[in-house]
Formats: C-alpha cells, structure tokens, sequence
C-alpha cells in the first residue's frame, strides 16, 4: 500500500500485528483464491488493519494484481459493499457464528465479511461463495477454514430479508435501530438524519437508502473558462440540475480529462458549487472586493469563488492550516486571483493578512464528520463516532467567530458544513452568532441558490440532500454582520 493511502495514526494508536506474516508483512490470502476476491480482502484487511481510506487504497491494489473491466469492477463492487455493510455484515456474522465478531481474528472477520457479503449480496451462487471464502480463509487464517465454513453455511439458509428480520430489533419497538440494521448505518447517524429530517422516517429511510449508491461524479465547469453545456457534450455527460456550472460524468472515476488537465473545470459535487455561488449571489452594499475562504483546503469551493472572482475585479485570500493541504489550494487555483495562507483561520485580528472587519465575503466550510457525503467513503460511517462531535463544534464556532470579525459591517458570511448533524449546523450557528460581539442577522439562502429548486425547507438557513436533490448532505447558512 502506498503511503497517501494510509490514514494517519492517532497519537498513542498502536497499530496490532494480526494478519501479518512473520516478516511484519500483510498475510497475503493464498494465491488459489481468485484475485478479485483476494483484491478485496486486501483492501477491505487495509481499512480495518491500517485505517486505509479503500478509495485510495483499491486502486493501488487492482493495479498491483493487474486486474482491469469486469474484474476490477467486481473487486470494487465486493470491496465498496461489505466496507458499507460492515456493521450488519458483522450482527449476521454472530447470530451465525454464536460469537461475538471481536472474539473473531481480523484476517478471518475480514474475509467472513466478504463471504456473507457475496451470499446476501449479490448473484453470486451460495456454493461458489462458500467455497471461495473458505480458500481465502486457507490462506489468511489457515486454522479457522473449518469455522468459516461452518458459519457461512448457516447464513446461506436465510435471504438477507429473513437475516434482518431475526437479527435486528422490530421496526414497531425500535425504529431507528431497525432502520440501522436493515439500511447499514450505525443507529447515532440514522438517529441524526431523522432529527434534521424533522422525524420523519420515511423520508429518512429514503436517505438511507440514497447513501448506499454510489455518486455520480460532478464537475465543475469553471466560469470564464467552460460552458457547462459545451463542456458535457465534450465529456458525454449531461448538464446538472441545479447548478449553472454542474456536469454530471457518466461511470466512475473522471480519468485523464482534457478539461481538468487545463483548468477549465474541476472535479465537484453539485451541492459544494451551490453553496459557494450563493455566497458570491450574495446582496451587498458598498465594496465588493475583498473575499475570504477560511478553511479552504484542498481548493474545490476557492477554485470556483476565484473564477467567479476574476471578472468582478475581485481578489480571494484562501487560508488553509494543513500545509499539504495549502499546496493543493495553490494548484487547484493557478491563474485565478487567489493568495493563499498556510494559517490558523482563528488568527483573524492578529495576523497581517487576516485583518478584522477587512473582508467583505466570507467563506467558513467548517471541518466536520462528513455524515453528509457517506456515499463517497464508504468506511467512514463505521469510523466516525458520537465522541467526534464535540471538539469539531468547538472548532466550528471558533472559526465562524473568526468569519465575522473577518468581515466587515454590512458584508456577508456563509457557515457551510457537508455534514447534517444539527448540533454541527443550526447549533453551532446560533452559538457563534449568539458568542460574536457583533450584531448578526441571518439571511434567506434559499433565494441565493437556483430558481425552482425544490425542497429547500422553511429558511433561512438551507439543507441539500442526496435523496431530494442528488448532492451531498451540505448545509448553509448566511450571515450578515449589522452595519
Ligand atoms: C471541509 S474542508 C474544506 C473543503 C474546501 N473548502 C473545498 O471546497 O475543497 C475543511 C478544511 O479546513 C481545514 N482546517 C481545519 N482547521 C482549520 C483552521 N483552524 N484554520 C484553517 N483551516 C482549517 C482542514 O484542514 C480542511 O482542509
């Protein structure tokens, strides 16, 4: 596995020497079982064992093993699905195995995953996954062959409706974690959505369900430099719903693209290129030249504010705290009127460039847990806990307080999150607004994003959808800080 493949440990995380071989390598299954399954036991043994993201990790693993069209495409799919499934995967796995799936060694854990995940899954026939998991099993943990096999067939004699109904909690006495268990997300995120979902249910089972497909890729045709129509006919995608700038490609990964090779579009999903331009849309009087994006890395949303920038005669300072990070805001916004900062956003008020009230648009999209784009990774639902939230809103409002020192009286500040946990949106919104020395009024951002566009809720504040409008889970909210 490559380096940047790898997420990097926490201070004081030791990583165990489970499914490695005697050299300290990673037990490799053994080389009988067939190479996409051993392609996705790689990469799925990776996320568990090295806390590797698998939408860096698989790519380096199929190229390695060599394995391109259906092949590739069945590695990702078995990797990409139990990866989503993990925490039902594993509640079948011990109903199963009458064990609870930490008594279990990881290299088996991980290759029973994939197992009941062929069964339950996909079309693939029972003896065929049986046999094949019982081979990687062989190979990554020769001792407990007997045991997967056993268990593996105990789950083929129920469909997963049947699973479901045995292992999770009744839909009538527990909602949420029925819906957790049938859908495949931990119950504190099902129980997050439905709360901003007004306790809805359906609609939150919708959501669910929307977040165990995987996106389209969106583009970002880059004003001034491509017009989106001219832009999907040249990639043979289509022209997005909403956004002016949105292409939607067809397939998967964008691949080597003329037209994000020579900047005239960038990779983006539709819902950040809204809520960027609806800050630029902005009412506002007097100058109009100052704009600041306070946590800007790796460059997606200061990518589209410089190109939106540049023919107004505005310039952008795009302030960023990871140094790497900062490098690839300078790349993502070479030719546009865009400085950028490897700073602490929080420093406004005692940093040169970052002087109070010396901005008159203002950017915050806040570090958060990212529950609103689970579609992309699809470990990090099972990764990301409860205990996440209270440092992130701590930081969340101390960068949003920094946002409206940073803007001057009468300028405009949009809060954004792709995450739609409330305590990440409308309670760190109303705390930094309530925290902020200054006057703040919220404003309407429903008019500021396009015409038409439905199921924008009640206002001021905003929150897209993947079911509702096919963009990640971002939300906005716009300040204006009192003349
Ligand atoms: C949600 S991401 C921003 C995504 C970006 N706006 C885009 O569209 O590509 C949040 C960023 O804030 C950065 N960050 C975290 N703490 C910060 C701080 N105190 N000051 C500035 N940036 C910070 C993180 O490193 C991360 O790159």
């Amino acid at each position: 596995m490559t380096d940047h493949a790898r997420r990097p440990g926490r201070p004081g995380e030791e990583r165990g020497d489970r499914g490695r071989d005697r050299g300290g390598r990673p037990a490799r299954p053994n080389r009988a079982a067939d190479v996409p399954r051993q392609a996705a036991y790689e990469a799925i043994a990776a996320v568990h064992r090295d806390d590797a993201y698998a939408n860096l990790v698989l790519p380096a693993i199929l190229t390695d093993l060599r394995l391109y069209g259906r092949d590739a495409a069945f590695a990702t799919e078995l990797t990409y699905g139990s990866l989503r499934a993990t925490g039902t995967l594993d509640a079948i796995i011990e109903a199963a195995a009458n064990r609870a799936v930490d008594r279990i060694d990881p290299p088996a854990r991980d290759a029973l995953r994939l197992g009941v995940y062929q069964l339950l899954h996909t079309r693939v026939p029972a003896h065929a996954a049986v046999s094949a998991t019982v081979d990687l099993v062989r190979g990554v943990a020769p001792g407990a062959a007997g045991f997967a096999n056993a268990v593996l067939r105990e789950v083929a004699t129920r469909d997963l409706d049947a699973w479901v109904e045995r292992v999770a909690p009744s839909y009538d006495e527990d909602p949420i974690g029925h819906l957790a268990l049938a859908y495949q997300h931990p119950q504190w995120i099902v129980r997050s959505f439905a709360e901003a979902l007004g306790g809805d249910l359906g609609e939150t089972t919708r959501l669910l369900i929307e977040d165990n497909e995987r996106p389209s890729v969106h583009l970002c045709a880059r004003p001034g430099r491509a017009d989106a129509a001219e832009l999907a006919d040249e990639v043979g995608g289509a022209p997005g719903a909403f956004s002016p700038y949105a292409v939607y490609l067809p397939g998967g990964a964008p691949g080597e693209l003329a037209a994000l090779r020579d900047g005239r579009a960038h990779v983006q999903d539709e819902g950040s290129q809204l809520v960027a331009a609806a800050l630029v849309g902005a009412e506002l009087e007097g100058a109009d030249e100052r704009w600041l994006d306070l946590c800007a890395g790796p460059g997606g949303k200061a990518g589209l504010l410089g190109a939106l920038a540049a023919p107004r005669g505005a310039t952008v300072t795009a302030v960023e705290i990871a140094e790497h990070r900062a490098r690839l805001v300078s790349q993502a916004t070479r030719g546009l009127p865009v400085t950028v900062l490897n700073t602490d956003g929080r420093t406004v008020g005692s940093d040169r460039d970052l002087p109070a009230g010396g901005f008159d648009r203002v950017l915050v999209d806040a570090p958060c847990t990212g529950l609103g784009a689970l579609r992309r990774r699809p470990e990090s639902r099972w990764r990301r806990q409860p205990s996440d939230l209270p440092p992130l809103t701590r930081l969340q409002r101390e960068l949003l307080g920094a946002a409206l020192r940073a803007v001057r009286p009468g300028g405009v500040v949009a809060y954004v999150t792709c995450s739609p946990h409330t305590v990440e949106t409308h309670v760190t919104v109303t705390e930094a607004a309530r925290r902020s020395g200054a006057g703040v009024d919220f404003v309407d951002a429903r008019p500021l994003l396009p015409a038409g566009m439905p199921g924008l809720g009640e206002g001021p504040t905003v929150q897209l959808w993947p079911h509702r409008h096919g963009t990640d889970a971002m939300f906005l909210a716009v300040l204006r800080r009192a003349q």
